[in-house]
């Protein structure tokens, strides 16, 4: 017996025979439906069972029996308890290390001897379907399951019993569930050998739980003489198609992130949508010979539909179709095939085989190697298509980098939010930018709470909101909105958030693409409180304001207006514009209506409404014209109530009247200065008077600097360019009193004017200018009355001594001396009496000018009584000089004087005191010289006496 099975279309029919495997220890370790069917056992209730319950009589194998084949005439007994006759042959099939038995058992009489060789081999196909990592299933043409791996088992999730007796049928949803009869029935007909297309298709299977799994199905027909028989390989896609869906996802975020799609990302969503689905599966046995030439003894039909290979032509030489192996696949396929062999492993690899185009593909190896007595070694093993899955894998990786770069570089700032967590797990560095941080690793971590204003736009907690928010983009994919963020530095911003959901790694994740917004936001609060602002304006306005339309409609006024014109809103809303407006004021009213529409304004002017009440109040108007969103001509209308101000205009023109003529009336002259910022002094107003009062003109006034300045005394300028400057410089006011240059009528002026401080520091003075030349000569005429002798001219009492006083402290500064000298004359009384008070007031005169004579300038002579003279004499050379000058008095006094026709002769006597020997005090002084005279009296008169001396 070979150890090489026949591929399956060798296969004998072998309805009847039931095929049971068990191990070294006798215990059943598969059990087919034709076994369930003859022995009546259920699977799962004879496998690990001893082979006894099947087999009663015992029998022993030769667990050395190799590859010979083993055929015996047992006693079977039946779940029933029935006992049959039957034919066992029996093979011993090694996989990896353990060896098994496998026992094609035939209920005789019914037993063809040539059956014997039909299913001998089908354990060894059994165990190479075993090692698939695929589902594999074989059907009748009725569609009941006849044999199926452990990957389907594994797969769909049933119970292996309960996959023996199902129709395939049932592991499909609808509509494949449906219609699969009919399909079949078809299948059966046309006799193709791949019955579902060329290189399968893509559907789903539905497992035991209901769900519903992508898968491609391969089905191949087996045609046994007298039965066709369908194996069916499925490739589970869930994975597949996790992927295409994450590169769809991808291609979907990508979309929504980049708003400029680049033509490479259409290409690669182009690619992954072409990538078409062809996934072969071939089952083969490749022998290893020692000589090194391979062979493929048994390889399943799919090969040629697939590398054009004809099963039959490598049969015996492996080259034409191991030299398919990618070339530089070639080495590492080998190697590990030997080194699977070697280590008594599964020899499983990912490698590239050229299909007849030319174009490399990837496919999955996957076999048992198993040594032979011949030395050589046997793969039993299964080669499937993972040429999409790879060039997935390669798009994914590309677009995972695609989408990676354009995340990073991306001027919009984006992050990636875990779900589960809710932190920051990837933001780009535009987001770290915008979030006031320097690195990704600082945001990465972070929560939104981190980045957020403690409140959202309607006070509600942050954490709240964006609780909302990730369950809204949950549900919805996608959640659009607006968020307060904060700064580490305080600084609010917003940003318009794209919040979108998707998986990574089987975890719900959320990225956020964030636009700043917060210069619109500001814009809009600005708008907001403007609006705001220009409503208060609007209704608090004590200004009326109205909106007409061109028929005087009113649309809109305020408060304001309805007071000024009396009227009610709702009257408001029923009158026209002609209502308000008294009929002599249409021509002027029609004047403005063309100004407006011709200019898009009508200047201001003053008119009257008839109020409600019929009384007329005075407004001024201003109006613009506007144009409303339809294209309506509009009027905005500001309309103040002048009615006070007109009363207040009245009071104040004529105030101005009442100034003005106060001004030209008054007899001061008043001006106005200014002192300008560059230095410049000029006049800004001079009043009437003023100009009679400096003899100038309004003109020059005007025109000339300092012309003030040129109409004054010149030794009096000094004193007034003193003024000017404390003016100027100090908070002092100005204040001059003096004299006018010669050749005018004023001789003395007093000028006074206070200063203004402007906020341009200019300063402005207002000022008084009058002629005081009359008071001047009053003070004159008052100063010699109180200080000289009417009679004689002479100083007065007072005026002595005044100047003595001043004498003693210029003579103890000096050091020097005083004579004071007391005269008075003797005998004057009878010259009164005798020849009348006139001859007395003549003589009197005359002495005085007798007195004046004999002294020189510094000294005094003063009349301080009826005729009493009093002389002060500072610093004489010597004493003696006092004696020579007193006799010089006596005599000029003794001279006969001749008045009112009369000759009169008198003398005087004289009294002497002297500073500072006699005394320092001036009365004291004086009073000596008196006593001193009245001794010089007691003596005999016409004689004078020194206090010293007395
Ligand atoms: N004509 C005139 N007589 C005056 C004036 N003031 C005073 N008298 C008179 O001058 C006189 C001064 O008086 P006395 O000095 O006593 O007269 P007397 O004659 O000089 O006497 P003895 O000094 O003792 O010599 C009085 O009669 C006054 O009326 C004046 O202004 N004019």
């Amino acid at each position: 017996m070979s150890s090489v099975p026949p591929r399956f279309s060798e296969r004998q029919p072998s309805v009847s025979a039931a095929l049971i495997a068990f191990d070294q220890s006798n215990l059943v370790v598969a059990f087919d439906t034709a076994a369930t069917r003859l022995f009546g056992y259920q699977r799962d209730e004879i496998i690990n069972q001893p082979l006894t319950k099947l087999i009663p009589f015992p029998f022993s194998v030769d667990p050395n029996l190799g590859a010979e084949e083993l055929a015996l005439n047992i006693v079977a007994q039946a779940k029933s308890g029935a006992q049959f006759q039957a034919c066992a042959e029996i093979n011993q099939v090694k996989i990896g290390r353990q060896t098994l038995f496998v026992a094609s058992i035939t209920a005789l009489p019914s037993v063809q001897k040539n059956e014997g060789t039909i299913d001998r081999n089908a354990a060894v196909t059994d165990a190479i379907l075993e090692t698939a990592v695929n589902p594999i299933i074989t059907i009748d043409e009725k569609g009941f399951i006849q044999t199926f791996n452990s990957a389907a088992v594994h797969f769909f999730g049933y119970e292996r019993a309960e996959l023996s007796h199902m129709n395939v049928r049932e592991l499909m949803p609808e509509p494949y569930r449906s219609n699969h009869d009919q399909y079949m029935a078809r299948y059966h007909q046309e006799q193709t050998s791949r019955v579902i297309g060329s290189s399968g298709v893509e559907l789903t299977a539905q497992r035991k739980d209901g769900s519903i799994v992508p898968i491609h199905l391969s089905v191949g027909s087996l045609n046994i003489p007298g039965q066709t028989m369908y194996v069916g390989i499925i490739v589970d896609l869930t994975e597949r198609k996790a992927i295409e869906r994450e590169l769809r996802q991808h291609r979907d975020e990508l979309a929504v992130m980049v708003t400029k799609a680049t033509s490479d990302m259409q290409a690669i969503i182009n690619r992954t949508n072409t990538i078409h689905s062809r996934l072969p599966g071939l089952v083969f046995v490749y022998k290893h010979r020692l000589n090194a030439v391979g062979c493929f003894p048994y390889v399943s039909g799919t090969i040629f539909d697939i590398f054009r290979v004809h099963p039959d032509v490598i049969k015996n030489d492996a080259s034409s179709a191991l030299s398919l192996i990618y070339r530089p696949d070639q080495e590492e396929v080998f190697s590990s095939m030997d080194a699977a062999a070697r280590n008594h492993t599964n020899w499983r690899k990912e490698f590239r085989i050229v299909l007849p185009d030319g174009h490399p593909i990837w496919v999955y190896g996957d076999a048992v190697p198993q040594l032979e007595e011949d030395g050589s070694t046997s793969y039993y093993g299964y080669i499937g298509n993972i040429n999409k899955r790879k060039i997935l894998e390669k798009d994914l990786q590309e677009s995972e980098s695609f989408n990676k770069t354009l995340f990073h570089k991306s001027y919009v700032p984006m992050l990636v939010i875990d779900h589960a967590t809710s932190e920051f797990v990837e933001c780009n560095l535009a987001a770290v930018k915008i979030y006031g941080y320097t690195t990704r690793e600082e945001v990465i971590g972070k929560c939104v709470m981190d980045i957020s204003s403690p409140t959202q736009y309607d006070g509600t907690p942050s954490a709240d909101s964006a609780k909302r928010h990730n369950r809204n983009a949950l549900q919805k994919e996608i959640d659009i909105f607006e968020w307060r963020h904060q700064r580490p530095n305080g600084e609010i911003w917003d940003a318009k958030v794209h919040l979108m959901r998707f998986q990574h790694q089987g975890k719900k994740m959320l990225q956020a693409t964030l636009e700043d917004i917060t210069e619109r936001k500001r814009a809009e609060s600005a708008l907001r409180a403007s609006e705001e602002k220009l409503r208060n304006l609007f209704e608090l306005s004590p200004l009326g304001i109205v909106l007409t339309d061109m028929d005087g409609d009113y649309l809109e006024f305020n408060k304001a207006f309805q007071e000024i014109c009396g009227y009610s809103e709702e009257e408001l809303r029923l009158i026209k514009y002609w209502d308000l407006t008294p009929s002599k004021y249409q021509s002027e009213e029609s004047a403005r209506l063309n100004e407006l529409l011709l200019t898009g304004r009508y200047s201001s002017y003053e008119k009257e409404y008839r109020r409600k009440d019929g009384t007329l109040v005075p407004v001024n108007l201003n109006g613009m014209l506007v144009t409303a969103a339809n294209d309506q001509k509009l009027t905005w209308s500001i309309v103040e109530d002048i009615t006070e101000k007109k009363h207040i205009g009245a009071a104040l023109q004529q105030a101005i009247t009442d100034l003005n003529n106060l001004i030209s009336y008054i007899p001061v002259g008043v001006f106005k200065h200014r002192f300008s910022v560059d230095g410049k002094r000029f006049l800004e107003f001079v009043s009437p008077r003023w100009c009679e009062l400096f003899e100038l003109s309004k003109e020059q006034a005007y025109q000339e600097q300092d012309v003030m300045l040129k109409q004054i005394h010149p030794d009096d300028v000094e004193s007034f360019l003193a003024q000017i400057n404390k003016l100027s410089q100090s908070k002092a006011s100005f204040y001059w009193e003096g004299r006018m240059r010669p050749g005018l009528q004023a001789r003395w002026m007093h000028i006074e004017a206070y200063r203004h401080v402007l906020d341009s520091g200019e300063i402005l003075s207002n000022g008084i200018a009058y002629d005081i030349t009359q008071s001047k000569e009053h003070e004159a005429q008052l100063n010699r009355l109180a200080n000289y002798d009417s009679l004689t001219g002479m100083p007065n009492r007072k005026l002595l001594m005044d100047r003595l006083q001043h004498a003693i402290s210029q003579a103890k500064r000096n050091k020097t001396s005083i004579a004071v000298i007391f005269l008075d004359l003797d005998g004057f009384k009878p010259v009164n009496d005798t020849y009348g008070h006139e001859t007395g007031d003549k003589l009197l005169i005359e002495i005085a000018k007798r007195l004046s004579t004999n002294l020189r300038e510094c000294d005094t002579v003063a009349r301080i009584g009826g005729d009493e003279f009093v002389l002060l004499i500072p610093q004489l050379e010597h004493p003696d000089h006092y004696e020579l000058a007193l006799q010089r008095i006596l005599n000029s006094i003794n001279q006969p004087v001749h008045a009112g026709g009369q000759t009169v002769t008198v003398s005087a006597s004289i009294g002497l005191s002297q500073y500072p020997s006699d005394a320092t005090d001036p009365d004291i002084l004086l009073r000596l010289a008196d006593q001193s005279m009245y001794y010089a009296k007691q003596n005999g008169k016409n004689k004078y006496k020194f206090y010293s001396a007395v």
